[in-house]
């Protein structure tokens, strides 16, 4: 099957289990809405996802192929945005990206990373350290990643954490139109996705004692 595939993952964290025998696909053209309760293992299975972390058995395939045979295509068509928003506080925005395209080997054009900030709103603040902005600021510095590189896998870990009403919307009308465009995203989210998101599938982890 074209796509990502979990095929029968288990997780334990600290001899609890956090799911088992966990399957499923996302293909391209598809949204899932990983939800569930805190502690469930929705940050879990994402790191298992990128290959972050090991699942204790399970595997993960990528167009029906070992997705470790095939690790660095994976790689090149993933961006993952994890809870924390992995930017460095003491480098500017402008800086902060041009870093993430060179260990994402993906080519940095000032002008493009300028156009992208001012569309999240950030005009006057690409050259400020990054710890001097708001949360909701330093989120869409992370989040330009989505408008930045083109990559077909979208693993996002809670993307909407301190954005604005404005932010929300932003960031929901541009996974739809990735999908629309035959992308593939992931994403969890304590507050329900609304209209702008457009169609998605559910998955839901519960919280097992
Ligand atoms: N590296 C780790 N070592 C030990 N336990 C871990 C580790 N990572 C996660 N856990 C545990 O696994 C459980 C699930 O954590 P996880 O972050 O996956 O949950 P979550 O569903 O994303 O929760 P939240 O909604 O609060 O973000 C938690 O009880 C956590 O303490």
């Amino acid at each position: 099957m074209a796509g990502l595939a979990a095929d029968n993952l288990t997780c334990i964290k600290r001899d609890r289990v956090l799911f088992t025998d966990l399957s499923f696909c996302l293909s391209p053209g598809q949204l899932i809405y990983l939800r569930g309760p805190n502690g469930a293992g929705k940050t879990s299975l994402l790191r298992i996802l990128t290959g972050l972390s090991a699942p204790e058995s399970g595997q993960l395939l990528l167009d029906d192929e070992p997705l470790d045979k095939v690790r660095d295509r994976f790689n090149q068509q993933l961006i993952y945005v994890g809870h924390k928003a992995g930017i460095n506080g003491a480098l500017t925005a402008m800086e902060n990206l041009r870093f993430w395209c060179a260990q994402h080997s993906t080519g940095f054009i000032a002008q493009q990373a300028y156009e992208v900030l001012a569309r999240l709103g950030l005009v006057g603040l690409e050259d400020v350290p990054v710890r001097m902005l708001s949360a909701g600021q330093q989120r869409r510095v992370a989040l330009s990643r989505l408008w930045l590189k083109q990559a077909t896998f979208w693993i996002l870990d809670e993307p909407f954490t301190a954005l604005d009403t404005d932010g929300i919307e932003l960031l929901e009308s541009h996974m739809r139109e990735h999908v629309a465009n035959q992308g593939a995203i992931i994403t969890t989210s304590h507050q329900p996705l609304s209209k702008h998101a457009g169609p998605f599938t559910e998955l839901v982890l519960e919280y097992r004692l």
